[in-house]
């Protein structure tokens, strides 16, 4: 008999979607499994590339001549069936290749080349234990320097458990350790110091006046630096002089990894109660169904899911729950792990790849019961999964910009049919999207209408910019907003100040001829960091120093422009110098952790004032906050996109949920200069409800998902003649295939015409059926690969997250 396995290729081409056959070896015969690696020949070259085993046939019909398998490179499958089926599903629906999307389900571990040892299982007899292992306790397995029939013995001893398999996976996390500094403690002498440096030495009189004031506490050196102002070489010589001492300490890499303790279930409010019994319901029948959990801020849909979890334990299924961006979120992280302790498992980025792959495991070996983690974790391999969560399901981080170019709400909804299991998407502003569907009956609707414990929504207020500049000029805060923060620090309450950056950046302008320092590379001004004390490019990473005069007119006027929090920061100091403000920011949330100790302090109340850009808008529950200021609600409305609207609100009533989440109540100061606009007066009056009337008439009006679909279609090239040429000539293909009721936008330079030196051209599609797209749009991929590795190059994105 023969066996022939369809093969995916690691060579990633449209052609190479469909598997390839390869005869399997006899020795190999009944051995090698769907979802195992293996090695192959593959094209005329014979090239040995890697592959996975997505099929096996014992069809003998086939009368061509086939290749035989090489090697294997599993000796299990790493792949389960339905996550095979999966990956299938995102190669079709986001127009990518199969291998891709293959290597996007695997954790990071498996794909790069890691040293794999063979230990014998306690059950293995004596005679292959000292044929096998010849008295060693391990074994490396390099399948490369074995024949086929040691594999094939391999392979059937695994599959009778008596050896066992270890992916030796080097851990490449950097800064495990860091250098901490505590000071003398006799602060007398330190005080006699000062008289001893020379004079001028301002370095070393900084870092005495620090070492004086800091206390008993061991700081980072890194800390001190930022915090003393003083280079390193100072401390070192601080070192010397016996003011400090330094040591090497090593530092938790996790942030979430230490022990948080356990909670109990609260005792749930009639409409939490009504929530969790629909979900529960489909839990106990395994039953697909997709809920829409709209419930205001502050309204406990925490508790519907952790109680909704606990329901799908109890069944002995597992549970798998996604938020936005799980470094931004470890309140959520916290709740979670207090409710479930060691049965959590959390993926997320800050891990290394051999944590995530230990995290990996203990999912798929059933250890871990339920996964909390951002957008690649709804590839988490759970098994027997018994609910889906996806808390702020609004939220556009969900959508993957780059190949394989899915948005996990889709995935998560797939994995809830292939299970048979509720799938709860969770917002206060659900996406239009997911509203709209709610509406059509195709997903259920469970209302929270009510803050816990019958709060009511903080009042909110707006105040016009327009009116104020002209009195005070340029502040950032009106008088409205400034009497209200003193009066919250006067009462020793908390405040969540927010500035919208979205689209928006500081840069560098020329005030005598306009001139704006622009990336070399992109269309785009450089932004400026003054942690770095450099100019930066968001988008390709070039970095360049701050110039002192105009690189065009030599102009000492070259000022900074935009506000950014640093400037914000300096403001709050001078009108409030009395005031404690916590800044939280791309560059003081950087350092792995820093993100949760910003927010721990902020919680210990070592802090009044939180000052931050988005990244402060979700998910916070802090008792003590009564008043949240918007420094600039307009940034983002000013975005020319189809969605600027929506994304408003949601960030506005998302940001005002912040406040008075407890027994004291809220406030909420929206500052704008288009007081008038309905985004910002239905965040004022809170009205998700009526916000999605409105929003879904301008949509219906102005043929917008989610009343059409959309794709865009982006080329790029290294000219901008030979981007805007393809993408012309696939404008004109669609046109062909098109109906009457789609429309065609474009094509059209992208917004950020030139990104690292290359140019984008793109197009836009919205239609309601057209059933040759997907067929085109495939031919368009297949056709723009023949052309070779420097020509023009096209992507399709699906229902993107913007059309800019
Ligand atoms: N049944 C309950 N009894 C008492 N307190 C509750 C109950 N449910 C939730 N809470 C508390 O109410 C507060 C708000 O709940 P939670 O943070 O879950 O709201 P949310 O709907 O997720 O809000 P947001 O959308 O603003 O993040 C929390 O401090 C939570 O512990
Ligand atoms: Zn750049
Ligand atoms: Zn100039």
């Amino acid at each position: 008999m023969e066996q022939i396995a369809k093969v995916i290729v690691d060579v990633p081409t449209m052609q190479t979607n469909s598997p390839y056959s390869y005869l399997i070896p006899q020795e190999f015969l009944n051995q090698i499994q769907v979802g195992m690696r293996v090695i192959v020949s593959f094209g005329k070259g014979n090239r040995k590339v890697q592959g996975m085993v997505v099929g096996i046939d014992d069809d003998k019909s086939f009368d061509g001549k086939l290749k035989e398998i090489d090697s294997i490179m599993d000796l299990q499958p790493v792949l389960n069936t339905e996550l095979l089926k999966l990956s299938g599903y995102l190669a079709e629906s986001t127009f990518s290749f199969a291998i891709t999307c293959i290597q996007t389900i695997l954790p990071n571990a498996l794909k790069v080349k890691y040293e794999k040892e063979l230990v014998p299982a306690t059950t293995i007899n004596d005679a292959d234990k000292a044929q096998i292992f010849g008295g060693q306790k391990r074994l490396l397995f390099e399948s490369d320097q074995l024949t086929t029939q040691q594999l094939s013995r391999l392979l059937k001893l695994k599959k009778a458990n008596q050896i066992k398999i270890n992916y030796l996976v080097q851990d490449r996390a950097k800064a495990k350790t860091e250098i901490q500094i505590k000071r003398t403690p006799n602060v007398s002498f330190l005080r006699e110091e000062f008289d001893s440096i020379r004079k001028g030495a301002v370095q070393q009189e900084r870092l005495l006046n620090y070492l004086v004031s800091m206390g008993e506490k061991q700081v980072s050196q890194s800390d001190l630096i930022e915090a003393a102002d003083v280079s390193s070489a100072t401390i070192k010589s601080g070192e010397k002089k016996k003011w400090l001492t330094r040591s090497r300490v090593e530092v938790l890499r996790d942030p979430f990894k230490h022990e948080v303790t356990r909670t109990q279930p609260l005792k749930l409010q009639p409409d939490q109660q009504n929530a969790v019994d629909a979900i529960s319901e489909k839990i106990n029948h395994s039953e697909y169904s997709p809920f829409l959990l709209e419930g205001v801020t502050g309204s406990g849909k925490t508790e519907v899911y952790l109680q909704s979890m606990a329901q799908a334990l109890s069944e002995n299924k597992t549970a798998l729950m996604l938020v936005p961006e799980i470094s931004l979120t470890p309140q959520m992280v916290n709740r979670v792990k207090a409710r479930f302790g060691h049965q959590v498992a959390v993926l997320h980025s800050g891990l290394s790849d051999g944590e995530k792959y230990d995290e990996w495991r203990r999912i798929e070996r059933g250890d871990a019961k339920v996964v909390v983690g951002a957008r690649s974790a709804v590839f988490a391999p759970l098994n027997n999964i018994g609910i889906i969560i996806m808390d702020e399901e609004h939220e556009t981080s969900y959508k993957q910009d780059e190949s394989p170019r899915y948005h996990a709400r889709d995935v998560a909804l797939w994995r809830g049919k292939y299970h048979g299991c509720p799938v709860v998407l969770g917002s206060a502003t659900p996406s239009l999207e997911t509203r709209a569907r709610a509406e059509k009956g195709l997903v259920t609707r469970l209302l929270l209408p009510n803050r816990i414990n019958h709060q009511s929504l903080p009042a909110v207020s707006v105040v016009d910019m327009k009116n104020e500049i002209s009195q005070h000029k340029e502040s950032n805060f009106s008088t409205e907003l400034l009497d209200a923060i003193k009066l919250r620090i006067q009462r020793k309450e908390q405040i969540v100040l927010m500035l919208n950056r979205r689209g928006y950046s500081s840069f560098i302008m020329c005030r005598d001829c306009g001139f704006v320092l622009m990336c070399p590379n992109c269309d785009i001004s450089l932004t400026l960091h003054m942690d770095t004390h450099s100019m930066k490019c968001h988008y390709c990473g070039h970095e360049e120093a701050i110039p002192k005069i105009c690189p065009n007119c030599q102009s000492h006027k070259i000022r900074y422009y935009g506000t950014g929090t640093q400037k914000v920061e300096t403001e709050l100091k001078e009108l409030l110098p009395d005031a404690r403000v916590i800044r939280m920011d791309v560059d003081t949330t950087r350092r792995k952790g820093a993100h949760e100790k910003l927010l721990d302090e902020f919680g210990n109340h070592e802090g009044d004032i939180l000052l931050g850009t988005q990244m402060i808008a979700k998910g916070l529950d802090f008792p003590n906050v009564t008043l949240v200021g918007v420094l600039n609600a307009d940034t983002s409305l000013g975005i020319p996109d189809y969605h600027s609207s929506e994304r408003t609100f949601q960030l506005l009533t998302q940001v005002s949920g912040r406040a008075g989440r407890a027994e004291k109540a809220g406030q909420v100061i929206i500052q704008t200069f288009n007081p008038d606009h309905y985004a910002i007066q239905l965040a004022k009056s809170q009205n998700y409800e009526q916000f999605f009337a409105y929003e879904m008439k301008i949509r219906h009006e102005s043929n917008y998902p989610p009343y059409y679909y959309a794709v865009q279609i982006t080329t790029n090239a290294a000219t901008e003649a030979e981007a805007a040429k393809l993408m012309f000539k696939i404008a004109k293909q669609a046109r062909e295939v098109l109906s009457d009721q789609a429309i065609v936008l474009g094509p059209t330079p992208q917004t950020i015409a030139r990104i690292k030196k290359r140019y984008y051209y793109q197009l836009i599609i919205k239609y309601k059926k057209e059933p040759q797209l997907n067929e085109l749009l495939t031919k368009v991929l297949k056709n723009s690969q023949k052309l070779g590795r420097n020509a023009a190059k096209v992507s399709i994105n699906p229902n993107p997250v913007s059309f800019m």
